[in-house]
This record gives structure tokens, sequence and C-alpha cells, in this order.
């Protein structure tokens, strides 16, 4: 594919500098199940894929081949990087979702995948995608608002991507819907690289509503604070 060759020239062409360990083991990437229009789309996907890799960082996603979600995985997987796709039953048919790559852990909803993604990363990263994607995301940013975790949540705001969404959150702060601090929880940056590095520095500022409560996390026995190694 073309965004395949160009991605691996674009690597090979920059040398990357070995990374320092990073703090997060695994991390939980939302996307499009659709490729997107555009060549920089699919290739910031594989970017992302290259990226974690350097970091010795492990993925986990929505399982299944298709669109975006196809090319970061493969990239991971070819990276030598552990692969883990969480997928509901309903969409295990592999016409809908296509081949997962890795290892496939079947959940018995959406509900499920979300609680059982969440729970398995260390730091959550949106790239382009439709509903799937902002439901995921913005799920994620509730949870941190309300303190059920501290995970850093960022969004890799390719070719503007989400300008419109992020001057819409804006909007909201500006109109007394969301607190700065709460603001504060989106890290956004236009490369995997910046994103990752922005990523590794966060420290969260906001005040959990309810720090002890971590209701769909509690369900699956899982601590409401992330162990994440600093
Ligand atoms: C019937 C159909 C549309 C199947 C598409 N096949 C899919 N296979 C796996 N996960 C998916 C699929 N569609 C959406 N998702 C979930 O929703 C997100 C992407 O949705 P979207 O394309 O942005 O909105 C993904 O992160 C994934 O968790």
């Amino acid at each position: 594919m073309e965004a395949q060759a160009q991605a691996q020239a674009q690597a090979q062409a920059q040398e990357i500098e070995p990374q320092d360990a990073s703090r997060f083991r695994r991390v939980c990437v939302f996307c499009g199940s659709s490729p997107g229009k555009k060549n920089t789309y699919q290739l910031a996907a594989i970017q992302l894929g290259h990226e974690l890799v350097e970091r010795n960082i492990d993925l986990v996603y929505g399982g299944g081949s298709v669109g975006l979600m196809g090319l970061v995985s493969q990239a991971v997987y070819d990276g030598g990087r552990h692969v883990l796709g969480v997928i509901p039953k309903t969409l295990m048919p592999r016409e809908i979702t296509g081949e997962t790559v890795g290892e496939v852990r079947a959940v018995s909803g959406m509900h499920q995948r979300k609680a059982e993604m969440a729970r398995q990363a260390d730091a959550f990263i949106a790239l382009p995608g439709g509903y799937g994607t902002l439901e995921e995301l913005l799920e994620v940013i509730t949870w941190a608002q309300l303190g059920i975790h501290e995970k850093p949540v960022g969004l890799l705001n390719v070719d503007g991507y989400y300008n419109s969404l992020l001057s819409f959150i804006d909007k909201a702060v500006d109109e007394g819907f969301i607190t700065p601090a709460a603001r504060h929880i989106i890290i956004s940056a236009q490369t995997a690289h910046e994103l990752l590095s922005k990523l590794e520095e966060y420290v969260p500022r906001h005040d959990g509503v309810a720090p002890k409560l971590s209701w769909e996390m509690e369900q699956l026995g899982h601590s409401p604070k992330s162990d994440i190694s600093r």
C-alpha cells in the first residue's frame, strides 16, 4: 500500500534516535474503521504505529483490520510489539471487521470492550475517525474528569482534522460547561512523535468530582487509579 511505503521511507530517512524507556507499557488507540479520504490520515496511523514501536509500547485497540484500525495495528505488529484487539462477539465475523493481528480478546458487548481497552491501557490516543472514535474519546475524557482514571488522553490532530472539535470544546469552556482544569485533560499535537512526548510529560491538574467512584471499572474488578510506571 502506498501509505505504508511512504511511512517506511520516512522512518528510514529520519533514522529515529532510540528513545528513553517510556512510562507507558501499553497505549489504547481509537481510530476510524474507515481509512479516510486523504493519504495523510493513513500515513499518520502507520507513523503512530512506528512511534509506539520506537518507544517499546504495546497496543490495545478495537480489533480487526478495517480502515485506520488495520493500519496502526499492522504497523505495531510488524514492529514486533504486542497487539491486543478487544472485539465484541457480534463484530467477530471476519467479513465485518477483517482479520485481527496479534492477540484477540472477545467480549460480550460494546461497553465491555471500552472498559477492557481502558483497563489494559496506560494512555489513550485518538486518530481521525467517526462516531465510534468520538464516542470512545469522549468517554475516556469524561472518566478522567470524574476521577475514574488519571491516564493521559491524546488527540492526534492530523491535518487539522480535529480543529473544529477543539474550537467547540473551547467554546464550552467559555460558556461555562467545561472547567478550564478539565480542558487540560485533552492533549493534542499534529504528529505522533510530539503527541507521545507530551503524553509522557502529562501531569493531571483537574480535581476528580468523585475519585472514589469507578462505576464501570469496578464491574471488572479494577482499581480506579492506574499503576502507570512513572
Ligand atoms: C458494521 C461496521 C460499521 C463495522 C466496522 N467494523 C468495526 N470493527 C471493529 N471496531 C469498530 C468497527 N466500527 C467501529 N468500531 C469501533 O469504533 C471505533 C471506530 O469507529 P468509527 O469508524 O470512528 O465510527 C473503533 O475504535 C472501534 O473500537
